[in-house]
């Protein structure tokens, strides 16, 4: 069911941050309410521009504002945020539930209604029954499913997920998009999505934002992607 709230537009105003010798640019804004893939070769700031939209890197100058509000020095636990990320953020000495769990509540006081959330959660990432195993004794794939089960339960506005299908076999993969797909449409969050895959941008996404050199190059919609062909042509953001 469609809602009628919609995830905030992300605006990054003069975004600047500079992390050994790499310099960071970024202007522009993140559609709310949309799916956007992030693309752009290896090394150009995507998972950075991510950190700092989640609140892990602090820029040292410039403006991070979802919708109207400035998040730019707030902690990453009070962004309205969920993260699907690479190294998945479980805890070793944590059950999948209780992993799952700490998505709603840190303190992990869960009621009865959050458990059943927590369980119908893990059933929708097809993780039914692996409640109890701890995350070293999970593959690659089920991991990352896992960190969706946690984002399924937070119920945040914003989604920021880098590279969330890379580790699942190609069934599994078609399954977690359209999951991806069907949350969107129940929420109706912010979505940015790094991807180096077309397929994903072209089925998936609304809109694509390129980043090269630490700087946003272009943000527009999948349908006038045609226009823009020579980041496709030349495979500028395919993984080598
Ligand atoms: N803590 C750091 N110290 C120094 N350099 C860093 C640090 N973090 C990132 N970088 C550099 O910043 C650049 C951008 O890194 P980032 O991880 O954002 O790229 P990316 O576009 O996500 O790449 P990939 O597609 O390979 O994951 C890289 O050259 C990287 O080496």
């Amino acid at each position: 069911m469609q809602q009628d709230k919609q995830g905030p537009d992300i605006h990054l105003r003069d975004v600047r941050l500079r992390l050994g010798e790499t310099r960071f640019h970024f202007v522009g804004t993140v559609q709310g309410g949309c799916i956007t893939a992030l693309i752009g070769p290896s090394g150009s700031g995507k998972s950075t521009l991510l950190n700092l939209i989640a609140g892990f890197d602090a820029p040292q100058s410039g403006k991070i504002v979802f919708g109207t509000e400035e998040v730019t020095k707030k902690h990453p636990s009070h962004r309205p945020v969920s993260l699907i990320f690479q190294d998945h953020n479980l805890f070793g000495h944590l059950d999948l539930f209780t992993n799952v769990g700490l998505g709603i509540h840190p303190s992990l006081k869960l009621s009865a209604e959050d458990r059943r959330q927590v369980s119908t959660a893990l059933a929708r990432v097809g993780l039914a029954g692996m409640e109890q195993r701890k995350p070293a004794t999970l593959s690659g794939g089920e991991k990352q499913r896992a960190a969706f089960a946690r984002a399924l339960v937070r119920h945040k506005p914003v989604l920021l997920m880098d590279e969330p299908f890379a580790a699942l076999d190609p069934g599994l993969r078609s399954d977690m998009a359209a999951l991806l797909v069907e949350l969107h449409r129940e929420t109706g969050s912010t979505v940015l999505m790094v991807t180096h895959d077309p397929d994903e941008v072209e089925r998936l996404s609304q809109r694509v934002m390129f980043v090269e050199g630490g700087r946003i190059m272009l943000e527009t919609s999948v349908s006038d992607l045609g226009e823009h062909r020579e980041i496709f042509a030349v495979g500028r953001f395919l993984r080598t």
